[in-house]
């Protein structure tokens, strides 16, 4: 890895070089690029990966270098062999169905006091060092019209899909009619809603925006081009983190509720009234997380919540899991509680497989990489060492060209209410809808 350098000395017509600038450029080259901003951060990261066909990776992150990772909904490890003890070796079968953009580029914006700095690196090891050329290249010659793309403007119009909440209302009803008759526990049924722009929108611009109005999310932007796709995101769902001393995290997230009351006024998170319903399917979560250190047989976890936190317009209850991997000498527990959390009960259900099986029975849409897991791996910034931080794929959309794709789910119980679990899922819609309106 070469040296960092500061991002003035790579401008080449005296402004500082910005996230656009390189994103531009991996763009106009045709090479993969991830953007993202940790919750409870100011920093902003980006990488360029110059592999135009993406690798697809088994989620591994004690074998994986330094990028990001992005996995679709279906990817499920079979469990051939769980019981495994600390020091068993892995037996969960791998699929290799993740995207993964190798940090060929690495950059890092920052911002202290208003002034804004940053710091760029390529990896001349891994990185052919003629595309790294080609692409400082192409950056230095395209500088100059980038700030013209930025400043784009453009208005929004939904397509009316009439059939869209009949057809999942009726889903619903099928799916409480199947967990009355004992089939399944919880199932979570997604849509989506599908808006054209005037424009292409900046994909930058907007999650600038989503940055500035979700302060506690992931909030990731990535372009993955083989596919002609950005998916942008605001999440507030962690799946697996590391960070740089071991220590492992992870989190049960649901039940929703507006984060407002009836006339504007902002909720109180310790006075959220949550209904049986509500804390039953949240309790689903954990108890699926508890099941899964039990298979490896880990019982020094320590356990927070449930809480209720605040989702941008929404409110959630959540429990936090943390583990010192290295007090309990479990180095690769990440790895593997990737592999047994995806998907969690947030976003599939209970039982896991026949969940999985009904989704794929009843949803007419791919989800793709909507309720997947995406988020930065082995990325080490100020040399402390490398952390790893995925987050569940929700409160997303896909762009392609001018048409957004934005997916939402609802978790369902036998005690679901049609019609609720549909206002659940526009309610969900509307944490990037409302700033996609304002662009
Ligand atoms: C499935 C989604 O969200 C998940 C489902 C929730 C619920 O059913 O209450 C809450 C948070 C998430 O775990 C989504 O946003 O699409």
């Amino acid at each position: 890895m070469q040296p960092d350098y500061p991002i003035n000395t790579l401008s080449t017509t005296g402004r500082q070089l910005k996230a656009i600038d390189l994103w531009e450029t991996a763009h106009s080259l045709g090479f993969p690029a991830a953007l993202w901003r940790l919750p409870n951060q100011q920093d902003k990261h980006l990488i360029v990966s110059f592999d135009e066909v993406l690798p697809r990776v088994p989620a591994d992150l004690d074998e994986l270098p330094a990028g990001f990772l992005v996995s679709p909904f279906d990817n499920l490890s079979s469990t051939a062999q769980t019981n495994m003890s600390a020091n068993a070796t892995l037996e969960l079968s791998t699929s290799n169905r993740a995207l993964f953009l190798r940090a060929d580029i690495q950059a890092l914006f920052s911002e202290t006091n208003g002034v804004q700095s940053g710091r760029v690196r390529s990896d001349s090891l891994t990185a052919n060092e003629s595309t790294a050329d080609k692409f400082w290249q192409t950056l230095a010659a395209q500088q100059n019209n980038l700030a013209a793309a930025q400043a784009k403007q453009t208005t929004v119009t939904s397509f009316s899909d009439p059939d869209a909440q009949a057809e999942y209302v009726r889903n619903v009803a099928l799916a409480v009619d199947a967990m009355k008759r004992g089939e399944i526990r919880k199932v979570v049924l997604s849509r989506t809603k599908r808006v054209l722009f005037s424009d292409t929108p900046n994909a930058v611009d907007l999650f600038d925006k989503l940055c500035q109005k979700y302060p506690t999310a992931f909030v990731s932007a990535v372009s993955i081009p083989e596919k002609g796709q950005i998916w942008i995101s605001a999440t507030p769902e962690r799946l697996v983190s590391i960070d740089a001393n071991g220590i492992f995290r992870t989190a049960s997230l649901a039940g929703t509720q507006s984060a407002f009351e009836p006339d504007g006024t902002p909720k109180r998170p310790p006075e959220a009234m949550w209904s049986q319903k509500e804390i039953e399917e949240q309790a689903l979560v954990s108890r699926y997380i508890i099941e899964c250190f039990k298979k490896i047989r880990l019982r020094e976890y320590l356990e927070e919540g449930p809480k209720t936190l605040i989702a941008g317009n929404l409110m959630h209850l959540s429990t936090c899991f943390i583990v010192d991997t290295q007090a309990v000498r479990y180095p690769q527990l990440g790895t593997v509680m990737l592999r047994l959390l995806h998907p969690t009960s947030a976003v599939c259900g209970t039982p896991r497989d026949v969940a999985f099986t009904f989704i794929g029975q009843h949803e007419t849409h791919d989800r793709e990489l909507y309720s997947g897991f995406l988020g930065p791996v082995n990325i080490n910034t100020n040399n402390e060492g490398p952390e790893s931080d995925l987050f569940v794929h929700i409160r997303c959309m896909k762009l392609e060209g001018r048409l957004a794709t934005l997916y939402a789910g609802a978790g369902l119980t036998e005690d679901s209410v049609p019609e609720r679990e549909w206002q659940e899922t526009e309610m969900k819609c509307q944490t990037l809808l409302s700033v996609i309106n304002n662009v």
